[in-house]
């Protein structure tokens, strides 16, 4: 059986220029996209499981990856943009046409994660960005639908395509996550 992970990646994962200057982010609207300008190359690029994060159609996982906040500008048509979950702790900013997430955004100071806008690579006009280098969240997938006799498919596929499969985020983030949380809990100390 053919394990589909993501259009995107499903043929083998591209690698990335190492010097993509950025770009324009489009929504998939053929009247009126949302167009969002990136400043500099994605970092920790990365597939995810989860439900929260958007996935064109027909895909799995969704592929994720964050910038700096201040690296991103809506530059057209930003009347389509609603924001999915205000009390998620990433506020997705999805077009209201066509549902494709634009970029998500902490407000809350003090996550780990704070200072970063999450966004789709794929949706970028142009080639070369950073590419994938893990999958997170994979157990997440059941809760799309995905039957438990599939996992074993998936997980093998995703090494395969050099993805190494983990359940929540990779070692160096759930790193990152614990360290700014011991730095909170000593100043708060
Ligand atoms: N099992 C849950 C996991 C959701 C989750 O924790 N997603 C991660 C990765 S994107 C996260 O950081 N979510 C924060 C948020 O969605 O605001 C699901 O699939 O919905
Ligand atoms: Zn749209
Ligand atoms: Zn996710």
């Amino acid at each position: 059986m053919t394990v589909h992970i993501h259009p995107a990646i499903d043929s083998g994962v591209k690698k990335g220029t190492g010097n993509f200057a950025g770009g324009t982010l489009v929504c998939k609207c053929t009247d009126r996209p949302v167009k969002v300008a990136i400043k500099g190359d994605v970092a920790h690029n990365h597939a995810c499981g989860c439900t929260k994060c958007w996935k064109p159609a027909g895909a799995t996982f969704s592929v994720v990856a964050v910038v700096p906040r201040d690296n991103v500008n809506v530059t057209e048509n930003g009347d389509k943009l609603q924001i999915v979950d205000a009390s998620a702790a990433i506020q997705r900013y999805a077009c209201k046409a066509c549902g494709t997430h634009m970029y998500g955004r902490i407000e809350n100071t003090g996550h780990p994660f704070y200072g970063l806008d999450f966004i789709h690579p794929e949706l970028f006009q142009e080639g070369g960005w950073a590419a994938p280098g893990f999958a997170a969240f994979v157990s997440s997938v059941l809760e799309s639908g995905v039957q438990p006799a599939e996992m074993d498919g998936i997980r093998a596929r995703l090494r395969e395509l050099g993805l190494e499969p983990y359940d929540c985020l990779s070692p160096p983030l759930m790193d990152a996550i614990s360290s700014h949380v011991a730095k909170s809990k000593a100043k708060a100390a």
